[in-house]
């Protein structure tokens, strides 16, 4: 039906259908026995086109729906003359679960002029079940749906015309009668069942506003490197940093730096450190983490991004950051840095933190979820304590997303500064997170490689188990 603007023809036969075999016959008589006048309202977008097609050839005054409330001037939802008492027929082009035209009545109905009792819809997927004698549909709102063509009628031509079997048929009015569901009952998407890294990988791809997020490179690394492992290198030494890196650098996708917790060095500048660090990069195959928390307003978190004594944007594939300064702020600062270096960079939202006295809680991780969904071409994940629910209606969203999660380590409960501590296995397993962020647990062992080896091997087996 989308494509139905491309041809003109075609739009004003559409439109002419829906006046003579419904509009006409079946609503106005009755309409007119109101007072009022008879207006109509298409339901954003695409049946826009076909109410304003109605609107000029049978003259009927329309009013717009709003998709969003206005963010300036009046803020209104309905435009057009709202002044005097006026019946409004909803336009739409198609019916699946009837959550359109009930949102745009519930804006029309708010104005004290409208009322609302009928809708035309030119296709009816039926998928709703109604026993309504005098309509198609019968909303919960009492709102009248009547559709001049239903998929049944709409297989049943395909089958005169000799386009598809008698099978297909069949099977189809099979599929109808055992999906359709009772008003009043939600319609729940089924949830997508636990993907691999991979399989999140390819889908994302071929998400068109997801293309270039770096969530894909990750997950792809996860899958190729059979590691779900980052370490945290919270050293002091720059050249001890280094030698970290060669050291857990076969085990991780990802390592962890604080770049302002190093000591200046007498030997290598800021910049040498980072090509060393990069090469190091490059030969053990992982991306670098600068565990930033960037929290200040956006044009000084660009600037503290790219550039200033660190220049994070050019050496760091991923950096992370609060949401404090506001949901979009933050993140456009940082994205428009990432454009400025001209790399693909990727930015993981703080949503929950690890510490006993930590003030983020299921609000900071609602609203860490509402701004990755708003900015998901640059947001690739999350700083959490385990995987997020996503909004109603979009529950499967959630593989599009890295959870990442600190406070790992298979000895201890906590530290004496609040840091709590949970196992590979509870956080992979059980929380569902995708990756485990270990720092004290490697760094501090007598053997940094080995200690890598086994936090690796947990967190991979764990998330092997997720997958049974
Ligand atoms: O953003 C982080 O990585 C982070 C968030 C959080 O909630 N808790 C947390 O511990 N971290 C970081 O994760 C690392 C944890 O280190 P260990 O406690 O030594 O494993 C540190 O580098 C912290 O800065």
């Amino acid at each position: 039906m989308r494509s139905v603007v491309s041809h003109p023809k075609l739009l004003s036969q559409i439109s002419e259908i829906m006046y003579e075999s419904i509009i006409k016959p079946k609503i106005l008589d009755r309409l007119n026995e109101n007072s009022g006048r008879n207006v109509l309202c298409g339901v954003p977008y695409s049946a826009l086109t076909f109410a304003t097609a109605l609107s000029i050839k049978h003259e009927f005054p329309m009013l717009i729906a709003r998709k969003e409330q206005k963010q300036y001037g009046t803020g209104k939802l309905i435009e057009g003359l709202l002044e005097e008492p006026m019946n409004c027929i909803v336009i739409e082009d198609v019916i699946t679960s009837g959550a359109s035209i009930t949102e745009v009545v519930a804006k029309l109905v708010n104005e004290k002029f409208v009322s609302v009792k009928d809708a035309v819809v030119f296709f009816n997927r039926q998928q709703i079940h109604s026993d309504s004698p005098d309509c198609d549909i019968l909303l919960s709102n009492g709102v009248r749906v009547h559709s001049v063509l239903n998929i049944t009628q709409f297989v049943e031509i395909l089958h005169e015309k000799r386009c598809i079997g008698s099978d297909v048929v069949d099977s189809i009015k099979q599929y109808i009668e055992g999906n359709q569901i009772k008003l009043g009952q939600t319609v729940s998407k089924p949830n997508i069942k636990e993907l691999s890294y991979g399989q999140r990988a390819e889908l994302l791809k071929s998400l068109p506003s997801a293309k270039e997020n770096f969530a894909i490179d990750l997950f792809e690394l996860m899958e190729s490197k059979q590691s779900n492992l980052s370490v945290a290198c919270d050293v002091e030494d720059q050249d001890e940093l280094l030698e970290l890196a060669e050291q857990v650098g076969p085990e991780v996708v990802m390592l962890k730096t604080h770049i302002d917790i190093l000591r200046p060095s007498k030997t290598l500048t800021m910049q040498q450190f980072a090509d060393k660090l990069t090469q190091i990069a490059e030969k053990h195959k992982f991306f670098i983490f600068e565990d930033r928390k960037f929290a200040d307003i956006g044009s000084v978190t660009k600037q503290q991004y790219v550039g200033g004594p660190f220049d994070i944007a050019k050496w760091a594939h991923v950096t992370n950051c609060h949401l404090v300064s506001g949901t979009s702020s933050v993140v456009k600062g940082i994205q428009e840095g990432a454009q400025q270096v001209g790399k693909r960079r990727g930015l993981l939202l703080i949503a929950k933190m690890s510490t006993s006295d930590t003030l983020t809680n299921e609000d900071t991780e609602k609203v860490a979820v509402e701004v990755a969904q708003k900015h998901f071409d640059f947001v690739s994940g999350f700083i959490c304590q385990g995987r997020l629910e996503m909004p109603k209606g979009n529950e499967n969203d959630w593989f599009k997303y890295v959870y990442c999660t600190p406070g790992v380590q298979l000895d201890q409960k906590g530290d004496n500064l609040g840091q709590q501590y949970n196992t590979p296995q509870h956080i992979v397993g059980v929380k569902k997170s995708d990756l485990i962020i270990v720092g004290r647990g490697i760094y501090k062992q007598q053997n940094r490689a080995e200690a890598a080896c086994l936090y690796r091997k947990q967190g991979w087996s764990a998330y092997l188990e997720r997958l049974e």
